[in-house]
């Protein structure tokens, strides 16, 4: 409880500059929770003073007077309904920001750890949620509240009895009520859960419609998307069933409270202890509210949901490091290139040790082949230069500076880490190049792209640079993309550069022809080159084998060839000279 104060404080804390809009919104609630709950009073006076006693002219006052609250009522209405979701949107925009701000500053290892789908989730949903609660759950919340409160008492003034049955029937509408939400809300999600499900293999089966083709997979997918499509309907029969069921019981418990009002209120009419204007009202009254309680159920069992979506969001803001960069964080300005490992261990969150204890030392300038058994760590070893992860013992230093001590936009300069699959977005081939340097001149696309090979390519295209690659745009074959992924590192003119197995994924030819690229691309940089094709030793001075996470092969590929471990085995008994 206390928690779920402090998250809806925070959450209000986000309405920021529109704080007064959010006030002034909940006052003009009031001001329609009170001008509802006047009505049935100016019915009851309309009859007493004028219907049931012939004045006319009475009658007509009245008439104008409801006529006239009507309108205020709208006008309250429209006008808290507008603030308030507009106060609602600037929260939520603010509350999007922070989040993205934040997913954004994760390190790595986040987002090992977190499921893409639910970040999306959180940014989606989640934040729907929370604009749906502060504009459209807590309006509702106010206006039923108060007008059950002005219901309530303006009843109490006329009779004590009927007020009694008036309130029984509140407290067991809105018991019901909240109890329907309870048992319908799991179904819900499930049913949202399993529309997801059904959607993912729907996306799955659309984009991987040449594997299912190829291995002739379309029955078995069929029998799978049926046995989902099962569970969703069975669940859509069930929240139907309850709905059925809770849907109409709270109509059936006014009504009976109605006719126990009207036979208790027409006997007391009889004896002159009631009026007839009085019963009017009374009777007004419950219809009146029938709507509000209903949604004053839903908002009860939603308040908690909705602020238990505030948190999850405030767990991916407060879990995000503050800054990138630790204050006493150095900029290297004429870089070297070299790098060092000095016995560093490094465990992943699932607790599997990758690194034992790695000491190695790359010189500048010099083209490294690190090759070994899957899974050996080479990759690993990569992503500790770049900083995608840090060392639990030990350090990496390039030019003997930790690179948890230098500048994140210093090291990503310095270094370029190439993926073996690298993401190519749907933008702009142009864009894509320039994505760390979204500034970067039209020359220096072009230069890094020349020195890539990929610019002839591009420039035959008939939209050039400007050509929109993935959906509905052009289509790269995997050379192409690899070209696209060298020439974005490129153009940062980094000292380092990382290959994580850069030719797997090519053909023959296409990688013939990297390798020959390659040879000028890495002109001048210390290059550290993770691979098991030999056409990536013909590139290199050094080749250092890994397994279990440490060295056990290091040396020039000549003298490795004959060592008759593991690089020997690789060559295939060809020998170095022989490839
Ligand atoms: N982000 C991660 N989270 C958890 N475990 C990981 C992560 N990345 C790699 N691993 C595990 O660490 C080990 C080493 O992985 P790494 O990718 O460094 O090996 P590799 O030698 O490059 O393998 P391959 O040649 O198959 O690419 C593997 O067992 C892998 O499952």
């Amino acid at each position: 409880m206390a928690d779920s104060l402090k998250q809806l404080i925070r959450l209000l804390g986000y309405l920021r500059e529109y704080k007064p809009h959010f006030v002034a919104g909940l006052a003009l609630v009031l001001l329609m929770s009170y001008t509802s709950g006047i009505i049935p009073v100016l019915i009851r006076e309309a009859i007493d003073g004028g219907i049931t006693t012939g004045d006319y002219r009475v009658a007509v006052y009245y008439a104008v007077l409801i006529l006239l609250v009507a309108v205020l009522n709208g006008a309250f209405s429209f006008s808290g309904r507008y603030l308030l979701v507009k106060a609602a949107q600037h929260a939520v925009y603010y509350l999007r920001m922070d989040a993205f701000g934040a997913i954004q500053r994760h390190r790595m290892e986040f987002f090992d750890r977190t499921y893409s789908g639910q970040l999306i989730s959180r940014i989606t949903n989640d934040t729907e949620r929370i604009t749906r609660f502060l504009s459209f759950r807590v309006r509702m919340f106010v206006y039923s509240v108060f007008l059950i409160i002005v219901s309530l008492y303006y009843m109490a003034r006329m009779s004590g009895t009927l007020t009694v049955v008036a309130l029984l029937t509140i407290a067991i509408v809105v018991a019901l009520n909240t109890t329907y939400a309870r048992k319908v809300r799991p179904i819900y999600d499930e049913v949202r859960h399993q529309t997801g499900v059904i959607a993912s293999i729907s996306t799955g089966s659309i984009a991987g419609v040449k594997t299912i083709k190829a291995l002739s997979v379309e029955e078995s997918l069929q029998g799978k998307f049926e046995g989902e499509n099962e569970k969703l309907y069975g669940l859509n029969v069930e929240a139907t069933k309850i709905t059925a069921l809770y849907g109409n019981a709270p109509f059936l418990i006014m009504g009976v409270a109605m006719s126990a009002m009207l036979y208790y209120g027409g006997r007391a009419i009889m004896v002159g202890n009631l009026t007839v204007g009085e019963l009017t009202a009374f009777l007004t009254y419950m219809l009146t509210m029938t709507w509000p309680l209903r949604a004053l159920g839903f908002t009860i069992g939603d308040i908690q949901r909705s602020l238990a979506a505030a948190s999850r969001l405030f767990d991916v803001i407060d879990s995000a490091p503050a800054e990138v960069d630790p204050p006493d964080a150095v900029e290297l300005t004429n870089p070297r290139g070299e790098i060092e490992f000095r016995d560093v261990y490094l465990t992943y969150h699932t607790g599997k040790t990758v690194l034992r204890g790695l000491n190695l030392k790359i010189l500048p300038g010099e083209r490294v082949l690190i090759t070994g058994p899957p899974g050996s760590g080479k990759s690993t070893l990569l992503k500790l230069i770049a900083r995608f992860y840090e060392p639990e013992e030990g350090e990496v230093l390039i030019d003997g500076i930790d690179v948890r001590k230098v500048k994140t936009s210093n090291l990503r300069k310095i270094v370029a880490y190439v993926p073996q699959e690298p993401f190519i977005f749907n933008r702009s081939l142009g864009e894509n190049i320039a994505l760390a340097k979204p500034d970067a001149s039209m020359e220096e696309i072009i230069r890094a792209a020349k020195i890539a090979k990929i610019h002839d390519f591009i420039a035959l295209l008939p939209d050039g640079y400007d050509t929109v690659v993935g959906e509905k745009g052009v289509t790269l074959s995997g050379g192409q993309r690899q070209r696209i992924a060298l020439a974005r590192a490129l153009l940062l003119e980094p000292k380092i550069i990382l290959l994580d197995d850069p030719v797997s994924n090519l053909d023959a030819e296409t990688e013939r022809k990297l390798v020959e690229d390659l040879e000028e691309i890495l002109e001048g940089k210390t290059a550290v080159i993770v691979s098991q094709r030999l056409s990536m030793a013909k590139l290199t001075d050094r080749v250092i084998v890994m397994s279990d996470g440490r060295v056990v092969e290091d040396g020039r590929p000549e003298e490795l060839a004959g060592k008759g471990g593991f690089f020997s085995e690789m060559l295939g008994g060809g020998g170095w000279n022989g490839q």
